[in-house]
């Protein structure tokens, strides 16, 4: 789904929600249809219905154009479901918030700002003081490994680092949920192994809600608590497996457990019986 505007002004305005509460996300019976330019109607999600608790981390799997960036963008606000409702912390989702952080290809980083510059960008637009700003964004630059990096712009930087500050910026704000959509397609094998550990283990530490979407299978069953599969087009959901894996995880050791080989082809399996991937306009 490409065509999003930029709102990341919007979302640094309002304030952050904060406290705890067991569903974090709550999507009922949504369904989305679209406009085609051929002004026909299209059906994308059908009658969606999902929960996701506090602190989770929930991938979506399905093929090609089953509309899992669209459900992403629905939870984000950027998307107004055609029918049901999608809640966060019990409020129904009426656009983009603080409280929720994509990592969206479509969300570039400014080209003219350095990375620290980047990351700084939410704090401030929240009244942050420059001075603790700026100390708080070399926190996240650091934890994210770009330690060195702070004064570098986007063209000097490769694809996995970009995807890096990317993360940085969105952290920056202190989302309660991170809303990531094929954060590490577009990377190498190693960048994307690398990646993902360091995701894990930024997630680990202050366990934010996470819906990721993917097309890995093994990226899903390393990263989540649940895997969501949906239908092809127009997507429902077929199942939502509970990977009941130890954490913390480890890629290598889990590459050899039968556990995870055993979920990776249950779940291969199930994405193939959802028909072929075929796409219909
Ligand atoms: N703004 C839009 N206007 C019209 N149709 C749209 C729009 N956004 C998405 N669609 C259609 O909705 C369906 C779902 O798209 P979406 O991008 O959510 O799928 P996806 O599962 O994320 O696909 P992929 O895995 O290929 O990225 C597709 O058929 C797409 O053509």
């Amino acid at each position: 789904m490409k065509v999003l505007p930029s709102r990341l002004e919007v979302q640094a305005q309002s304030v952050p929600l904060r406290g705890q509460v067991a569903a974090m996300i709550e999507i009922d019976h949504v369904s989305q249809v679209f406009q085609t330019s051929a002004r026909q109607d299209h059906l994308a999600l059908s009658d969606i219905s999902l929960t996701i608790e506090d602190g989770a981390f929930v991938s979506i799997l399905g093929p090609s154009g089953c509309g899992k960036s669209t459900l992403l963008y629905i939870v984000g606000g950027f998307v107004n479901p055609t029918k049901g409702v999608a809640k966060v912390k019990g409020k129904a989702i009426t656009g983009p918030g603080p409280d929720r952080g994509p990592v969206f290809q479509e969300f570039a980083l400014f080209p003219w700002k350095s990375v620290l510059g980047n990351v700084m960008y939410g704090p401030r637009q929240q009244g942050v003081k420059p001075a603790e700003a700026e100390a708080q964004s070399r926190a996240l630059i650091e934890m994210v490994g770009l330690k060195g990096f702070e004064n570098f712009y986007p063209k000097e930087l490769s694809g996995g680092m970009k995807q890096r500050v990317a993360l940085a910026r969105t952290l920056a704000y202190h989302p309660a949920v991170l809303l990531m959509d094929e954060p590490f397609g577009a990377l190498d094998a190693h960048t994307r192994t690398r990646l993902q550990n360091d995701l894990l283990n930024i997630w680990e530490r202050d366990r934010k809600t996470v819906l990721f979407v993917t097309h890995s299978v093994e990226e899903a069953v390393f990263l989540s608590d649940k895997v969501v599969v949906m239908t092809r087009s127009p997507g429902r959901i077929k199942q939502v497996v509970d990977i009941d894996l130890p954490r913390p995880r480890r890629r290598a050791e889990l590459l050899l457990d039968t556990r995870f080989q055993k979920y990776v082809v249950d779940i291969e399996r199930m994405i193939d019986d959802t028909g072929e991937d075929e796409l219909h306009p």
